[in-house]
């Protein structure tokens, strides 16, 4: 099921409760939504990214019919061809996943997950036969049928949080709303978690949409990601071309380590104290942005890039091996990723003396045109 949001804000009154018992910090006249237009594919799965406050919860109860969008603009939601903007959240067709287990502790795993199903009008409801075999298919599915008797306080963190999809997905729901699913989980789980949630997805083929602000499991788990700020979706596009094309600086910092290089630029040279760089840029103060996989790091400088450092940190965990390096032209310092075998090969330690060569930066200008470029050493 394809969803179509047009025109969808929020307001908080000053005096408004929050759901979260937040007031509205930041944001002018309580504007928790600006006007926001969004379209989702039938069978895609979006993750909506974005820092504390940008609007994410907001705009997802605003999707399950919780929380009602204003009137003024008067936006507009369809799922599909049908118009829901005005039907109540029991008509829309919709599995929710919260990071609370919201699950019931007096009632087994089986009950919790057919909980949806025999609460069901009559003549709606499945006998009980069909009620029970779906349980089963769906507990199969996230590896807990032999659970099915147990009580929630049973269960492992994971394990509750599985027992939430297989119930959200009982209704067999068009849409399906998670909201931090995996945000009170350890590292490992969320990551078994994502790969869970990824197959379902597939396999069963509904429309997923996802609040998190945690940039790697938006990357990871999302066919788009809509990165938030302030109320606004600051840009939507597969994780790729996130990564690669950011619309301006708020989604380039916001989606990963960033290394800044601020400093006078004179007939192409940039220079901030003993550092120099060629760079094709216009005369006056510029700050480029360099992100840790671009910044080589060498024995010796190069005629287009002198930047002495010296390593502070080494962290050989994961598939790149990271350095801190630090300098005096340096304000912090800078977080360069690089190979093992480069690793080896330079046999690095604690306070070598080594160049940084960028190989690629990026520029934000004041209207936030993005600018990349290569550095052809
Ligand atoms: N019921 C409410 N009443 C008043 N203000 C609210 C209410 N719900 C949210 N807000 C405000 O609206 C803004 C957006 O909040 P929202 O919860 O959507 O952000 P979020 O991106 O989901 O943040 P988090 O990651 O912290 O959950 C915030 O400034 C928040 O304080």
């Amino acid at each position: 099921m394809s969803i179509q949001l047009t025109d969808i804000a929020k307001h908080f009154g000053h005096t408004g409760k929050g759901h979260k018992g937040k007031g509205s910090p930041g944001q002018a006249g309580g504007r928790a939504l600006e006007p926001v237009n969004l379209k989702i594919a039938d069978g895609e799965l979006v993750g909506l990214l974005g820092p504390s406050g940008s609007g994410k919860t907001t705009l997802l109860r605003i999707i399950a019919g919780l929380e009602s969008p204003d009137r003024d603009p008067a936006g507009r939601i369809l799922f599909g061809d049908r118009d829901v903007t005005d039907v109540h959240v029991r008509d829309r067709r919709i599995g929710f996943v919260f990071q609370h287990y919201a699950l019931f502790r007096h009632m087994t795993v089986f009950d919790n997950v057919a909980f949806g199903l025999t609460v069901l009008p009559r003549r709606e409801r499945p006998s009980s036969g069909e009620i029970r075999a779906r349980v089963h298919r769906l507990l199969e599915m996230v590896q807990l049928e032999r659970f099915a008797g147990r009580y929630p306080a049973q269960l492992s963190g994971g394990q509750q949080q599985r027992v939430s999809l297989a119930r959200a997905l009982a209704l067999r729901p068009d849409v399906l709303l998670l909201d931090e699913p995996f945000g009170a989980l350890d590292a490992k789980v969320r990551q078994e978690l994502r790969r869970w949630l990824r197959q379902l997805h597939d396999e069963l083929g509904f429309t997923s949409l996802f609040v998190t602000h945690d940039q790697e499991e938006a990357l990871e788990l999302s066919d788009r990601v809509a990165v938030m700020s302030h109320g606004r979706i600051e840009q939507i596009d597969t994780p790729d071309a996130l990564y690669r094309t950011p619309a301006n600086r708020f989604v380039f910092e916001f989606l990963g380590d960033v290394n800044h290089l601020e400093g006078e630029v004179r007939g192409g040279t940039l220079t901030c104290g003993e550092a120099t760089l060629a760079v094709d840029l216009p005369d006056g103060h510029q700050e480029l942005l360099l992100r840790p996989h671009e910044v080589r790091l060498a024995e010796a400088p190069t005629p287009e890039a002198q930047l002495p450092v010296t390593v502070t940190a080494i962290s050989p965990v994961g598939a790149e091996v990271r350095i801190e390096v630090a300098a005096d032209w340096l304000v912090e310092p800078w977080l360069a990723t690089i190979r093992h075998a480069d690793y080896e090969r330079l046999a690095l330690t604690r306070g070598q003396r080594l160049y940084a060569i960028p190989r690629h930066w990026h520029r934000f200008s004041a209207e936030d045109t993005p600018q990349r470029q290569a550095i052809t050493a």
